[in-house]
């Protein structure tokens, strides 16, 4: 049977880290001292075959970590990356489980399922709580039992995965709340990883902003600048609601917007309130003036504005 394809709820492709536009799974920027507690932690955690939950903001380097923790088990199979909030409301039960033969003819992708793709390797359930419950239940079963019946299939088939799954909520007020399954939150108990918001890993920033300065320079064939040190302490007091992905983002526009060879605090476009005495900083106009005088510059917007669009939805780049 040949369904037509939905837009689908991957992430990441297994060779993600191969493509121009995403640096992801390229490095793990790790040196405040909690991050090297994560990261203590993930070494323990890592080889074990028992599944991991990781709790943190948006942008903290959840999916980051979980290709790390999927690497470092050595695991033979692929990384499949899922969004459970970008799951079909209809087909998600296929979509995650598979289907039998001749028992769909819905916009499901893969017979197999996300969880036959990732057989022998490593399923990222991003948002796990988005889930519903009657996937919850029928998630922890296929978990415990190691075998999954696929919609319309008379036998399960076995399937050795591993889950890594991650979340922006805290799970136990979810069970509480009726919207968690308390036997999934028990299963995920023992792998629990916290990673903590860019704001209290304030030993994070500055190596995180000359990596991705160093990584964006290269790609645009651009001088690396320097960070001047109140450009330092604007990103040090500065609350950063989206996380690395926001310093990322930041850096890059600096990067494009600084005419000489110094990010100044001016060049840090901010998307939120500063958490220290700075106060919000604007690009100036003789800022933005050089950055459209740059050669290639409008595909360099464009390619920024498909990015924000790719990573927070069209209105983001209006
Ligand atoms: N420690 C780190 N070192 C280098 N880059 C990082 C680090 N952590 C995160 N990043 C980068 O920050 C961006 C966001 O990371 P990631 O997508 O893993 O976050 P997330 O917590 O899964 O976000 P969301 O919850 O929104 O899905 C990615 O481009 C990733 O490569």
């Amino acid at each position: 049977m040949n369904a037509p394809h939905a837009p689908l709820p991957l992430l990441t492709f297994p060779d993600a880290d191969k493509s121009p536009l995403s640096i992801r799974a390229k490095a793990l920027v790790f040196f405040d001292p909690r991050s090297h507690e994560v990261r203590d932690e993930v070494e323990r955690l890592a080889p074990l075959p028992q599944p991991v939950l990781i709790h943190g903001e948006t942008g903290t380097g959840k999916e980051l970590l979980a290709r790390h923790i999927h690497r470092a088990s050595e695991r033979p199979g692929l990384f499949v990356a899922v969004s459970c909030s970008a799951l079909s409301r209809n087909y998600a039960d296929a979509e995650l489980f598979g289907y039998a033969p001749g028992a769909h003819n819905g916009p499901v992708g893969s017979r197999a399922g996300w969880f036959g793709s990732a057989n022998g390797g490593t399923l990222y359930l991003d948002e796990i709580a988005d889930l519903p419950l009657s996937l919850q239940q029928k998630l922890l079963r296929v978990l415990q039992e190691r075998e999954v019946l696929r919609v319309g299939a008379r036998e399960p088939v076995p399937v050795d995965v591993r889950l890594v799954a991650a979340t922006s909520i805290d799970l136990g007020q979810a069970v509480k709340a009726g919207k968690f399954l308390e036997g999934l939150q028990q299963y995920l108990h023992d792998g629990n990883l916290t990673l903590p918001p860019l704001r209290e890993r304030i030993g994070d920033i500055q190596p995180l902003a000359e990596y991705f300065l160093g990584v964006h320079a290269q790609r645009l064939e651009l001088p690396v600048p320097q960070i001047a040190s109140d450009t330092q302490r604007a990103l040090e007091g500065y609350s950063w609601p989206g996380n690395i992905r926001e310093l990322e983002n930041v850096i890059h526009f600096a990067l494009l917007v600084s005419p000489d060879e110094e990010i100044r605090p001016e060049h840090l476009n901010f998307s939120g309130g500063v958490a220290g005495s700075g106060g919000v900083t604007k690009v100036s106009d003789e800022a933005l003036e050089h950055l459209v005088r740059q050669p290639g510059v409008e595909a360099q917007l464009r390619a920024l504005l498909q990015r924000l669009e790719h990573e927070r939805g069209p209105e983001a780049a209006l």
